[in-house]
């Protein structure tokens, strides 16, 4: 399937997105969708620059010395690397989750009213609302609201993440970037954080890395095969997995190599 740049459901799009560390080329003119309320998951085998795309999609890429883009990512049709784009306010946008959980070492009400104090709210009654409405977005109030003041270091790994999650969801974003988010979970906070993912994508758009091509057919909508450094082919994930077009997509996705 040929990637649709002009979709009006686009949430975000690249073209023709290069990528270099110093004069390594990483990225070799990317050209994808990422479509408003759908997982999109990026596959492919380690070192193929699922993570270096992702964190361009968010300009995290800025705080890489040496790092250049070339080319163009939109967000609701608007070029996000152009001089007039804050990005502490587009990663506000477009929040992310890494592959370890990393709460902050403060309390969990702390942790999830982070954002929004940052951004000058002080009133109590406003803060709890947000904390409370975020950490049940995130899936984790009932295990925790008896504790609020503990600290988030103390919650398991799973509750962790869920706990990042709900620090992100505080401060609205539209996008959550999500690199191997489960890697470090067992099966059951596994199962957790797919079943919130699939929750969530109702009110954001998520790209997730992942390694693991059960989870990639279970949760997302489209997935992206990602090898050295380009994108070999983009569609349905259901078509992806069963129907490849490219003969190394479906050596990646039967197991055949990666
Ligand atoms: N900060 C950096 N400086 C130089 N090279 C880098 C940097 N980050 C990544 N690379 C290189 O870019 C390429 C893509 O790396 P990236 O981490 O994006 O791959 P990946 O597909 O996410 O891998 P994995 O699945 O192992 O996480 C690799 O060759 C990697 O060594």
């Amino acid at each position: 399937m040929l990637a649709n740049l002009t979709e009006t459901n686009n949430k975000m799009v690249t073209k023709d997105l290069e990528l270099y560390y110093g004069s390594f080329h990483a990225l070799h003119a990317i050209s994808l969708p990422i479509l408003a309320n759908q997982v999109t998951a990026l596959i492919g085998p380690s070192g193929c620059g699922k993570s270096s795309f992702l964190k361009t999609l968010n300009r995290m890429n800025d705080l890489v010395e040496g790092a250049t883009v070339k080319g163009n990512v939109y967000l609701d049709n608007k070029d996000i690397y152009t001089s007039d784009i804050d990005p502490v306010t587009l990663r506000k946008r477009i929040g992310m989750v890494f592959q370890k959980p990393n709460p902050f070492p403060m309390s969990i009400f702390d942790n999830v009213a982070y954002g929004p104090r940052a951004h000058g709210l002080k009133d109590k009654q406003k803060l709890s609302e947000i904390v409370e409405k975020s950490l049940k977005e995130a899936a984790l109030w009932d295990e925790v609201k008896d504790r609020l003041n503990r600290s988030g270091l103390q919650l398991s790994g799973g509750q962790q993440q869920r706990l990042v999650i709900a620090r992100l969801l505080a401060v609205q974003p539209e996008v959550l970037l999500m690199d191997e988010p489960a890697s470090a979970l067992d099966p059951i906070s596994t199962a957790k954080l797919e079943d919130l993912i699939l929750d969530l994508k109702e009110q954001y758009t998520i790209v997730i890395v992942t390694h693991n091509m059960q989870q990639a057919a279970r949760i997302s909508d489209y997935t992206a095969f990602f090898l050295n450094g380009e994108v070999i082919e983009y569609g349905v994930t259901k078509e992806l997995f069963t129907k490849p077009l490219d003969k190394r997509t479906e050596d990646y996705v039967t197991g055949r190599f990666g």
